[in-house]
């Protein structure tokens, strides 16, 4: 008689890429209190948008990360064949995204930063360190996808209005925002005891002093941008989310970007990249598994 089997099957690299980047996504999302975006306490300066919506589209994702992660392990470099496979994903996750939510644009950055991030951190998974993972993106960010649509985007139409360099850029030159800024916020007010919530709103304000966030450029201009890094430092001058006053500022900010309807999505998306770098760096998961 053969003993009941009752072990799990080990996940792969690419299931469990796949897991932290939704992970990241979902952690993104239920932070509160988020400055003018969707988060446990209501809809920000979003109509069409509510935490649900946020959950099932960061779910939806899923598959698409697991096949950039396994195009990444099957071609193995970082080339057009790979950066041409992992845009047709990409197209095809934002279509699953876009069916989940009723056609309301929740994750078309994310899919695009958590994507590239994923595809390199699974190319080498005994190399994740947060630069290696990040340079290893950038590079495949330079490369041209013949087959990516050129539509007049919202960031496009920023960048044409007011030169702001975007979500493309960002990669391109190897999240700077993240390396430079939340991903060091984030270990330094962890380090400085404020709780994991705190410094995690932290590093998101941290990403909101100096980032031109295209989302918020469209919906509210310059005033609306404007608005926002200098009300991210302030908070963040103030002692951050841990402190009282820093709370206070944190509640004004949100209630002034309310009113400019300058909801910061681009700075929300690279939140979850810093998350996803932390966890893919901090754990060593993928160097012990694979
Ligand atoms: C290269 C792409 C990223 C396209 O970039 P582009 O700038 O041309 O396109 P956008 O459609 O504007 O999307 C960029 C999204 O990136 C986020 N973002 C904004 N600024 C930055 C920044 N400085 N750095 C990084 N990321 C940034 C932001 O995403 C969030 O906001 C979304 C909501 O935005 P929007 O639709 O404008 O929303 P609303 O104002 O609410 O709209 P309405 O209410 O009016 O309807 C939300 O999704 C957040 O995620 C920007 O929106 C890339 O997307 C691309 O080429 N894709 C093609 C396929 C591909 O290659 N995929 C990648 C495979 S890895
Ligand atoms: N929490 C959030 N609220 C609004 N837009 C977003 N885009 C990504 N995350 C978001």
């Amino acid at each position: 008689m053969h003993a009941l089997n009752l072990q799990a099957k080990p996940l792969s690299l690419a299931d469990r890429l796949a897991d932290l980047a939704v992970d990241a996504l979902i952690d993104e999302a239920d932070l509160s209190p988020k400055p003018a975006l969707v988060d446990r306490r209501g809809n920000g300066a979003h109509t069409d948008l509510h935490l649900g919506l946020m959950h099932a589209s960061a779910l939806s994702l899923w598959p698409a990360f697991k096949e950039m992660a396994e195009a990444a392990v099957e071609i193995g470099e970082v080339d057009s064949t790979l950066r041409e496979a992992i845009g047709r994903i990409g197209r095809e996750g934002e279509q699953a995204m876009l069916t989940t939510t009723n056609g309301v644009n929740t994750h078309r950055g994310a899919i695009w930063a958590l994507g590239l991030l994923v595809t390199a951190a699974a190319m080498e998974p005994k190399s994740t360190s947060a630069n290696a993972v990040s340079l290893r993106a950038a590079r495949l960010a330079l490369l041209d996808d013949r087959h990516a649509p050129k539509p007049l985007s919202h960031g496009a139409q920023v960048a044409l209005r007011y030169g702001a360099r975007g979500a493309r850029e960002e990669a391109q030159l190897g999240f700077p925002s993240v390396l430079q800024r939340g991903l060091p916020q984030l270990k330094r007010s962890r380090a400085n005891g404020h709780g994991e919530q705190n410094a995690r709103l932290d590093a998101l304000l941290a990403i909101m002093t100096d980032l031109a966030d295209t989302c918020v450029l469209y919906r509210a201009g310059e005033e609306g941008l404007q608005a926002m890094q200098l009300g991210a430092q302030a908070v963040l001058d103030a002692g951050g989310s841990a402190s009282l006053s820093g709370r206070r500022r944190l509640h004004e900010l949100d209630q002034q970007l309310i009113a400019l309807n300058a909801s910061p999505g681009g700075a929300a998306d690279l939140l979850a990249a810093t998350l996803l770098l932390d966890r893919i760096e901090r754990d060593g998961i993928l160097q012990g598994a694979f």
